[in-house]
């Protein structure tokens, strides 16, 4: 039979040596290995530690080799024990493997070199080598082979294993040390058939395994700490550790993972393209931490692991490529080998991560590895942390102006009362909102109102301390908080200053736009101890800064705030006021002044508010034009006053035109006209007989909508008016460009018309350039006779006024309709051509 291709063949002419222990009759594998040759011309050496030499002898008189078996009595060896006699089923022990190696030396000297070391030698070897070192034996192994560990496989013949089980060990265990009489067995198995390709694996590598093993072993603990270290950074990461601490544990750490001298993290600055310290295993000095780069990156180790950011990048270099340069700044001592590799970003590295040795060494493959987890850990460390402070801005920053928002804003002020409050200082809290920002987001566009916004925010975090907050609430609304105050005349300078920077121009596109601010001021602890009263206080007072012709500055006060929530009273209650028909309209009769006959009314409205009584609409259309709710309020205006005008009609009564008065923030709504349209439709009523009276700055505000939507209404055949001329603008030239009807002149002109000459002489000039432009003119507010009489005189067109009747009820109004009332029930008239007023009766 021919010599088996097995792990287990011997090298022909070789001296050969098997230890047996003599616990057991080992002639049945001495047969077996004769069978196969095994034992063919090779020399037996037989130590025997607890036999008697002369019963070995008898197992080689007595070994029935098979026939052709070249297995010869001079081959046979025994080398008696040297040493004492142990006792059979002896533990293993550090005598025992003393003892092998005694025998081992033995052989050696005998002249037996290719010494071939049963598991016994093995386990001695191994056993000195690492005094602390377990055997594995049966079950640890299945524990082992779960955790993917190397294994020492030890009694594989006690039956725990059979060959299938180990043969899937060799499979998926690239480090198998063959145990105790492991040898035995193994020759049994076809195993260079089954695994060609391991035959590293033979007792004849025992030796060299044993010390790879124990190489490997020290290499594995070494990875085992490796492991240990990602594992333990990664919960780190996990858990939140904050990013500082994360990279200075790591750049602790790895060194001496690694076995060498010092790490660093560098963090690459795009701007400049630098690579600077941002956490060192060394302390560096002050000069050492500044930007580490001089060189440009490709020339440097850091900078081509940060460009080519998938390959560790290595000094000296494993090639034949010139070494880079490492950056500095580098510590007192010299850096005879380094790894770097990239921490990655999300759109760009990060930086580097660089370990660093003053020895010449090679960093292997697993180094680089685990450099790269770590790397990879910190990767994830630096998304978290940006994640976190995206979550962060989101949560306390404006999106727009990146100003501290309504929440930082409230956190800001609580820690400054807090402070204000053990310091007693004060604290000044001032409320901006922007005066015409609507008209400029309405005329320039969203974006160029966001871009306003924006300037408005530099504007003022340059106008104040570092210390100091600007926050924007949204809208037009800012809030500035001075967090320590010295005194109030300071806060009344900020607020200028203010003023005067956000009243320059600002250039939107191509436009110049130029915006002011107006601003409520309240101050701890007079105005208020708590934020949120301080900041309502503020916004109080910011409304009276507008009230009082905007672009100013107000400081609260409590009888502001007795206004302000009267005010607020109003408002809340003119929220119900339609819905429980609170609302109702008087009529004001007009004359003209020529026939003396009525020719139109006025319908003003009234709220019959539950504890206040009969209101005027002073006391409530500005309230209801802030909220707009004059938007529902005025439409129903229109429509009740069309429907009792026309329902007069219907009595019989001859028609009358109808005036009605429209807010600013009504003409301007986009479905101003649509919403006359349906008026107009669902009540039938005669658009010709209707007449809007708008005031100045309504038309005023946004000329070019203004004149669209005039023209619109005209087309209509609705009338217009401009209500309280001469109050406003006092322009006489727009009146060319815009298609009124009549012109109203204000009652305060009216009413000193007899006694102001200034008066007189521009009521005067405006009836006759109203002529001038065929525009009408009715006088409002005619309370005498006197002022009667001027008008006359001044050809004025149409009078209203208490002098002929007040404002009325609609079933009083019918009463006077029904009297047929004209002027001449008041006064004498003669209602002719050039007519003059009668002496009084
Ligand atoms: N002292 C004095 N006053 C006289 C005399 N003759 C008339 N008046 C008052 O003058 C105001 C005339 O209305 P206006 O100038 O359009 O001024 C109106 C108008 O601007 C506004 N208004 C009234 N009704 C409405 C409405 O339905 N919608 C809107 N948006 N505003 C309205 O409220 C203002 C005030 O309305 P009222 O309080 O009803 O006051 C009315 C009327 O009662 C007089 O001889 N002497």
């Amino acid at each position: 039979m021919s010599p088996p291709s097995s792990p287990l063949s011997f090298e022909r002419g070789q001296n050969v040596g098997f230890f047996f222990d003599g616990d057991a009759d080992h002639r049945a594998t001495l047969r077996a290995f004769a069978r196969d040759g095994i034992l063919h011309g090779e020399k037996i050496l037989y130590l025997t530690a607890r036999r008697p030499a002369a019963l070995i002898a008898e197992y080689f008189a007595d070994l029935g080799l098979p026939a052709g078996t070249t297995l010869l009595p001079e081959q046979i060896h025994i080398v008696p024990a040297t040493g004492p006699a142990l006792p059979l089923k002896a533990p293993l022990n550090e005598i025992w493997a003393e003892f092998f190696l005694r025998e081992v030396e033995c052989a050696r000297r005998q002249g037996f070199s290719g010494l071939r070391l049963t598991s016994e030698l093995l386990w001695a070897v191994e056993f000195l080598q690492n005094p602390g070192e377990r055997l594995v034996y049966k079950r640890q192994v299945q524990a082992l082979v779960h955790e993917q560990r190397s294994v020492m496989l030890c009694q594989y013949d006690m039956g725990c294993f059979d060959n299938s089980t180990l043969l899937d060990l060799l499979a998926t265990h690239q480090q198998v040390i063959i145990g105790r009489e492991f040898h035995r067995n193994l020759y049994f198995i076809p195993f260079d058939r089954a695994h060609p390709g391991r035959d590293q694996i033979t007792l004849r590598t025992c030796l060299r395994n044993l010390q790879d093993h124990s190489r490997a072993q020290h290499a594995f603990q070494h990875r085992v700490a490796q492991q240990a270290m990602v594992a333990e950074l990664g919960r780190d990461a996990l858990g939140g550790m904050a990013l500082e601490e994360l990279m200075r544990k790591a750049v602790t750490h790895i060194p001496e993972a690694l076995s060498a001298d010092w790490c660093r993290v560098l963090e690459f600055a795009p701007t400049d393209r630098q690579l600077k310290t941002y956490v060192c295993s060394l302390v560096l000095s002050a000069g050492e931490e500044g930007l580490a780069v001089a060189e440009p990156l490709s020339q440097t180790l850091e900078g081509v692991a940060l460009l080519e950011s998938n390959l560790p990048v290595l000094f000296p270099p494993p090639g034949d490529d010139r070494p880079l340069a490492c950056c500095r700044p580098l510590p007192a001592q010299a850096v005879a080998a380094a790894a770097c590799v990239a921490i990655p970003g999300r759109d760009r590295p990060f930086g580097v991560l660089g370990v660093y040795s003053a020895q010449q060494r090679c960093f292997e493959q697993e180094d680089l590895l685990f450099l790269q987890s770590v790397a990879n850990i910190l990767a994830a460390a630096l998304d978290r942390c940006r994640t976190d402070r995206e979550i962060q801005r989101l949560a306390f920053y404006d999106r727009l102006t990146g100003l501290p928002n309504r929440t930082l804003l409230h956190d800001r002020l609580e820690g400054a009362l807090s402070r204000a409050r053990r310091g007693r200082h004060e604290v000044a809290a001032m409320f901006l909102d922007l005066d015409r920002f609507k008209s400029i987001n309405d005329t320039f566009g969203h974006a160029s109102g966001d871009e306003l916004l924006k300037v408005v925010g530099q504007r003022l975090v340059a106008s104040v301390r570092q210390t100091d907050t600007v926050a924007r609430l949204g809208g037009d609304e800012f809030v500035v908080l001075l967090a320590e105050l010295d005194q109030e005349e300071g806060v009344a300078a900020v607020a200028q200053k203010i003023l005067h920077e956000l009243a320059r121009p600002v250039l939107l596109g191509d436009q110049e736009v130029v915006t002011t601010t107006s601003i409520g001021i309240a101050v701890f602890p007079a105005d208020g101890v708590d934020s949120g009263t301080l900041l309502r206080h503020a916004d109080i007072a910011m409304y009276l800064a507008k009230e009082q012709g905007k672009n100013t500055y107000r400081f609260f006060s409590q009888d502001l705030h007795a206004r302000v929530e009267e005010r607020i009273k109003v408002e809340t209650c003119l929220r119900r006021a339609l819905e429980r028909d609170e609302l109702f309209l008087l009529y004001q009769p007009q004359l003209d002044l020529r026939t003396g006959r009525m020719v139109g009314m006025e319908a003003l409205l009234r709220w019959n508010h539950p504890e206040l009584g009969v209101l005027t609409p002073d006391k409530f259309i500005g309230v209801a034009e802030e909220t707009g709710l004059i938007l529902p309020i005025g439409q129903w205006v229109v429509a009740t006053a069309c429907l009792q005008a026309k329902a007069w009609q219907q009595q019989g009564f001859a028609p009358l035109r109808l005036a009605v008065n429209i807010s600013g923030r009504q003409f301007n709504h986009p479905c101003f006209i649509d919403l006359l349209d349906q008026v107009l439709e669902d009540t039938g009523f005669n658009p010709g007989l209707l007449e809007l009276e708008l005031t100045e700055s309504t038309i005023m505000e946004n000329a070019d909508i203004t004149i669209m939507t005039l023209t619109d209404i005209k087309v209509r055949g609705i009338n217009l008016a401009i209500d309280d001329f001469g109050t406003g603008y006092s322009s006489l030239s727009y009146l060319k460009h815009f298609p009124f009807d009549r012109l109203k002149i204000a009652q305060s002109f009216v009413q000193d018309v007899t006694s102001d000459a200034d008066n007189a002489a521009i009521v005067d000039a405006v009836i006759a350039v109203a002529h001038s432009l065929n525009i009408r003119v009715i006088a409002e507010g005619v309370e005498t006779r006197q002022q009667l009489e001027f008008l006359f005189q001044r050809q004025c067109d149409e009078l209203q006024g208490f002098y002929f009747g007040r404002p009325i009820s609609v079933d009083q109004f019918t009463e006077l309709l029904r009297a047929g009332f004209s002027l001449k029930d008041i006064c004498p008239f003669e209602a002719t051509s050039g007519a003059r007023l009668s002496s009084p009766a």
